[in-house]
C-alpha cells in the first residue's frame, strides 16, 4: 500500500462526522477513531512501516502513550527492533505503582509515539512526566496531526514533532 492509498484507507475507516468533544474540551464536527485502524493487524502494520522512517536513529525506547499510542508503539517496535515503553495517564496505585511500564527510562532517549495530536496537551503532560523522571525526550512521532496548533505548542517545549499525515491529507 503506498502512502496515498494508506491515507485513503485510514480516512475511510476512522473518520467520523458529528459532534465530538475532544480531550482539550473543544467541540469538533470531525473525529478520527484511531482504534479502527489499530485493531486491524494489516492496517496497523502498514501504519508502523510508514512511521518507521520518521523515528530518529538515536532512540533507546519508543514511548507509547495510553491508550491509543500503545498499539502503534508496539507495532513500531516490532518493525524497527527498538524496544517500547508504555506511558500511563496516571501511575498505578497498587503493585509496581509505575507511570512508565516496560523499562527504566532514567537517562534514556525516548521518542514519543502518539496516534492523534490536536492541542498537544496529552503529549505535553506525558513529556513533562517523563522529563521529571530524567528521561531525555526531544522527539515525537504521530499518525495524524489535526492541524489545530498542537505541533507548534510542542515545538515550544523543544520537541521535534513528525506526523505521518496532516488532517488535510486524510480528510
Ligand atoms: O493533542 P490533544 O488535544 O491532547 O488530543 C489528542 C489526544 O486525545 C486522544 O486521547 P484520549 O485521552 O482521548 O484517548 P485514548 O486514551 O483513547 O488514547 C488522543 O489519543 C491523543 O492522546
Ligand atoms: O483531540 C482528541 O481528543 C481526539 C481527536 C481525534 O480525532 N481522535 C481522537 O482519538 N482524539
Amino acid at each position: 500500500m503506498n502512502r496515498t492509498e494508506l491515507a485513503r484507507v485510514i480516512g475511510q475507516r476512522t473518520r467520523l462526522s458529528g459532534s465530538f468533544t475532544l480531550r482539550s474540551g473543544v467541540v469538533s464536527d470531525s473525529y478520527f477513531d484511531k482504534y479502527r485502524f489499530e485493531s486491524d493487524p494489516k492496517l496497523l502494520s502498514a501504519v508502523a512501516e510508514a512511521l518507521a522512517p520518521l523515528v530518529p536513529a538515536r532512540t533507546d525506547y519508543l514511548a507509547g502513550l495510553e491508550l491509543g499510542g500503545v498499539p502503534v508503539a508496539t507495532m513500531l517496535s516490532n518493525v524497527t527492533g527498538i524496544p517500547a515503553v508504555f506511558v500511563r495517564k496516571e501511575a498505578k496505585t497498587y503493585g509496581t505503582c509505575q507511570l512508565v511500564e516496560g523499562a527504566d527510562i532514567e537517562g534514556k532517549r525516548l521518542t514519543i509515539v502518539e496516534d492523534v495530536i490536536s492541542s498537544g496537551g496529552a503529549v505535553k503532560d506525558a513529556v513533562n512526566a517523563l522529563r521529571e523522571r530524567s528521561a531525555i525526550v526531544e522527539h515525537v512521532v504521530c499518525v495524524i496531526d489535526r492541524e489545530t496548533g498542537g505541533i507548534e505548542k510542542l515545538e515550544e517545549l523543544n520537541l521535534a514533532v513528525k506526523a505521518l499525515y496532516r488532517h488535510s491529507e486524510i480528510d
